[in-house]
């Protein structure tokens, strides 16, 4: 079998270049890229170096100029009819109308499941986010955090087998992110589902990922894939203290400066 049988994606050669009549971007150039299944890469690099673009030709949201894009050995375009993924942004992007448990069950609504099996399901999911009691309390009564939980229950809703997540604690603060990264880490061991994660936190990359793609400013390259090999088979807070984890942010960091000075735009080191 080859790999793009097996892989949850598969980028080989990809490029993206945005035409317009001021001229012509590349976002992306040659791109190569297998994420397993079950397994979680996050993309980094400096601002503009073509992350959400490479997540949005995932999503089928965008089309490659050029190159192969498989998702579980389909084009991107019959993965989303199928429902292989589910996508979660910066803007958790919820309703405000209508309540935790419609929200999360707003995609089961769309796509005719029936009601009780709708019911069981959100029951199922809200429970796995932690927010029982909310069930009937609307987004605008919600913190950040928790409406990122609702949203992140949302792409869960169809039984993704894969996960696209841009920058999804990107406007929390310091410590209610790191709450969410113990969840999603929690979460993703509970599903098994693939994730491809962009961020531009080096330690955020590290805490939640297999391995962390390293891309190059414009035009936006792989420079370096850094695998994150931390100890145990649960990680939790103890996890950012561990040697290990340091190790791995180091790698990345170089991996980052190798290609861009110090203190590159759009690259957190904390
Ligand atoms: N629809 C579009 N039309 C023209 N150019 C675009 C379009 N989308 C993205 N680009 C360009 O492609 C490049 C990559 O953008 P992209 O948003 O993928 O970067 P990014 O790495 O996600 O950045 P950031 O970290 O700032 O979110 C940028 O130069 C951007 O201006």
């Amino acid at each position: 079998m080859s790999s793009s049988d097996t892989s949850a994606v598969h980028v080989e050669g990809l490029d993206r270049v945005f035409t317009s009549k001021q001229g012509s971007v590349t976002a992306l150039t040659g791109v190569d890229l297998d994420v397993a299944p079950g397994e979680f890469v996050s993309l980094i690099g400096p601002s503009g170096c073509g992350k959400s673009t490479l997540l949005r030709l995932v999503a089928d949201l965008d089309e490659p100029t050029s190159g192969t894009l498989e998702v579980f050995g389909k084009s991107a375009r019959q993965a989303r009819l199928d429902q292989d993924y589910g996508i979660a942004f910066q803007q958790a992007g919820l309703l405000p109308w209508r309540t935790v448990a419609r929200n999360i069950e707003l995609p089961l609504a769309l796509h005719k499941v029936g009601k009780a099996e709708r019911q069981a399901r959100v029951e199922e999911l809200i429970e796995l986010i932690g927010l029982t009691e909310f069930a009937g309390s609307y987004p605008d009564q919600l913190s950040g955090g928790m409406q990122q939980r609702v949203a992140i229950a949302r792409a869960l809703a169809e039984r993704p087998r894969l996960l696209l997540m841009d920058e999804p604690f990107g406007a929390l603060d310091e410590m209610t992110r790191e709450r969410m990264q113990n969840e999603l880490a929690r979460i993703c061991g509970e599903t098994g589902a693939a994730v491809v994660f962009v961020t531009h936190s080096i330690p955020e990359a590290v805490f939640l990922s297999d391995r962390v793609v390293v891309m190059s400013p414009r035009p936006g390259r792989i420079v370096d894939v850094v695998p994150v090999r931390l100890p145990g088979t649960t990680r939790d807070d103890a996890l950012r203290e561990d040697a290990a984890f340091f190790d791995a942010v180091a790698k990345v960091r170089e991996a980052l400066h190798g290609e861009a000075p110090v203190g590159t735009r759009g690259v957190e080191n904390r």
